[in-house]
C-alpha cells in the first residue's frame, strides 16, 4: 500500500496509480502574479450545522473528522461550483517541522500545516460515486501559519490522544467547522485531484488566500499522531504532504482582486 516514506511516498505513487502524471493533478503552487481575477466568481456559501459531527479516525495517512452526510445539513454551494455540495469529511496535512507541511504552496512558501474541508457533488447518489467524476467534489484548502494558539483548534487536538495508532477512531460531536475558517473567504480556484492515492481527477480546489494560526506546541500534538497500528514499531505521523505537481496549462483564477 502507498504511504509517505522512500519506498512507498509520492515518488512511487505513479507506479500503482498512474494518473499521477494525469493533466489536472492537485497540489500546485499557487503563484498569485499568474492568477486571473474573476468577477464571475460568486461568493462561497457554507452551511454547516454541528449536529452533522459524527467521528474522528486516524486512517493511517491522517487523521479525520467524518460528518453524517445522509442530508443538506452541511453543505457548499457558490463560489466556482455549481449546485449543492456536501460535507464529508476534513483533515490535514502537516510536516515534521515548521518550514514545511502544506500541500499546496503560495509562490513556493510553505506552510507547516493545511486543512482539507471535503465535499461532494449531490448530483450524484453518494461521495464514493462523486469521486470518480470530473465534477464530484469540492475541496476547501486552508493554510495554518505559526503563531499564537489557535483556541478553535483545541477541540480537535485534544481527541488525538484516543487516536494516536493507525485504525483508532473515537465519537466527535457537537463541532462547527465553520469556526476553523479565516475571516475572509477570500479564494482561489483550480480543477484538480486527490492529493492522495487514488489520486482521482475529480476535485474542484478551493484554497482560502487567508490562513488561520496554530502555535508550535499545538503542532507538536499533530506530530504525536501514529502512521502505524498499535503493536507495530511506532512512526511519528509527519511530513504526510504531496508536493507540488505540473501545471500542464491549467489556469489559477482568483475571488478577489
Ligand atoms: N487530500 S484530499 O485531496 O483533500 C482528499 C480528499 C478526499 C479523499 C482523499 N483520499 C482518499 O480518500 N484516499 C483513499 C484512502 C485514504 C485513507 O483511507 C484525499
Ligand atoms: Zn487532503
Amino acid at each position: 500500500a502507498w504511504g509517505y516514506g522512500p519506498h512507498d511516498g509520492p515518488e512511487k505513487w505513479g507506479e500503482s496509480f498512474p494518473v499521477a502524471n494525469g493533466p489536472r493533478q492537485s497540489p500546485i503552487d499557487i503563484v498569485p502574479t499568474q492568477t486571473q481575477h474573476d468577477p464571475s466568481l460568486k461568493h462561497l456559501k457554507l452551511k454547516y450545522d454541528p449536529a452533522t459531527a459524527k467521528g474522528i479516525l486516524n486512517n493511517g495517512h491522517s487523521f479525520q473528522v467524518d460528518f453524517t452526510d445522509d442530508d443538506n445539513s452541511s453543505t457548499l454551494a457558490g463560489g466556482p461550483v455549481t449546485g449543492i455540495y456536501r460535507l464529508r469529511q476534513f483533515h490535514f496535512h502537516w510536516g515534521s517541522s515548521d518550514d514545511k507541511g502544506s500541500e499546496h504552496t503560495v509562490a513556493g512558501t510553505k506552510f507547516p500545516c493545511e486543512l482539507h474541508l471535503v465535499h461532494w457533488n449531490t448530483k450524484y447518489p453518494s461521495f464514493g460515486e462523486a469521486a470518480s467524476k470530473p465534477d464530484g467534489l469540492a475541496v476547501v484548502g486552508v493554510f495554518l501559519k505559526i503563531g499564537s494558539a489557535n483556541p478553535r483548534l483545541q477541540k480537535v487536538l485534544d481527541a488525538l490522544d484516543d487516536i494516536r495508532s493507525k485504525g483508532r477512531q473515537t465519537t466527535f460531536t457537537n463541532f462547527d467547522p465553520k469556526t476553523l475558517l479565516p475571516a475572509s473567504l477570500d479564494f482561489w480556484t483550480y480543477d484538480g485531484s486527490l492529493t492522495t492515492p487514488p489520486l482521482l481527477e475529480s476535485v474542484t480546489w478551493i484554497v482560502l488566500k487567508d490562513p488561520i494560526s496554530v502555535s508550535p506546541a499545538q503542532m507538536a500534538k499533530f506530530r504525536s499522531l501514529l502512521f502505524t497500528p498499535e503493536g507495530e514499531a511506532p512512526c511519528c505521523m509527519v511530513d504526510n504532504f504531496r508536493p507540488p505537481q505540473p501545471l500542464k496549462g491549467r489556469k489559477v483564477r482568483a475571488s478577489f482582486k
